[in-house]
């Protein structure tokens, strides 16, 4: 199995329609290169942009939606959209991810449930998913985490025990915490002994410089592929298998005492 990871620049300087566009061809040049793409959150904004959080949100099914699944039908992949400031019909929004297949069917709509900020930016404009979810790709089952969740760890051990093989998480990460990035995606690889698929943004906006160096980590904690710190896509081969092999050999997850389910 082959995965993208399409780490994007988000810089106030292109409007919301153009990056749109521009992301959509990306994702429909993957076609024949990878089974699996995945975008980084709130792509369409940036991560950090909190005023245009109200003014870009769009309902479940918008213009990001729509175009999104053009482009994985378009180019035959399974494609985690990255996150989209969703509206709800009450008017609350949501910082939702979206994972479409190779026919552009919506097959999981993930709302983050860690919200970053304290007691500003996206923990008082969004609210909180309260689901963790999964989603069966034919060769390994996904589940989904944005960003913030990363430093969660119950999340993940949550996902594994819904049977989650490989974790994709969709970030918009600042610069100045870079070495947790890494560090905490390398750490959840080898406690829930799963893939781990860490795309974030290249770029400035909102006056926050992005980490970049995108990441993907293999079951043992290896890291099979990692971006630099600018606009680039990081295709990585994967073997699906090394999930049951690792859990088998090194059969720690059965060891567990606590919370266990
Ligand atoms: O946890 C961090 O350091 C970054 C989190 C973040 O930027 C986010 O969730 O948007």
């Amino acid at each position: 199995m082959r995965a993208s990871l399409i780490q994007i620049a988000v810089e106030e300087g292109e409007s919301v329609e153009s990056r749109r566009g521009r992301v959509a061809s990306l994702v429909r040049e993957q076609a024949g290169a990878a089974d699996l793409v995945v975008l980084p959150e709130l792509w369409t904004t940036g991560a950090f942009a909190y005023e245009a959080f109200t003014d870009q949100a769009e309902p479940l099914e918008g213009p990001t939606y729509e175009a999104m699944a053009k482009a994985a039908s378009d180019a035959g992949v399974w494609l985690h959209a990255g996150s989209i400031p969703e509206r709800d019909p009450d008017g609350s929004l949501y910082n939702t991810s979206l994972v479409f297949s190779p026919s552009g069917e919506l097959k999981a709509a993930y709302r983050k449930i860690h919200r970053f900020g304290f007691d500003k930016g996206e923990a008082v404009l969004m609210g909180a998913g309260r689901d963790l979810v999964t989603v069966r790709l034919p060769e390994t089952t996904v589940g989904l985490a944005t960003c913030y969740d990363l430093r969660f760890p119950e999340l993940f051990r949550g996902l594994v025990d819904a049977g989650a093989e490989t974790l994709v998480v969709s970030a918009g990460w600042p610069e100045r915490r870079r070495a947790h990035w890494t560090l905490l995606a390398q750490a959840r690889a080898v406690e829930n002994q799963a893939f781990v698929l860490a795309c974030g943004t290249a770029g400035t906006h909102a006056g926050v410089p992005q980490a970049g160096h995108s990441i993907v980590v293999d079951p043992w904690g290896e890291v099979l592929g990692q971006a630099g710190p600018g606009e680039e896509i990081l295709t990585v081969g994967l073997d699906p298998a090394k999930v049951a092999t690792t859990r088998e050999q090194f059969p720690a997850l059965k060891d567990r005492v606590l919370g266990r389910r």
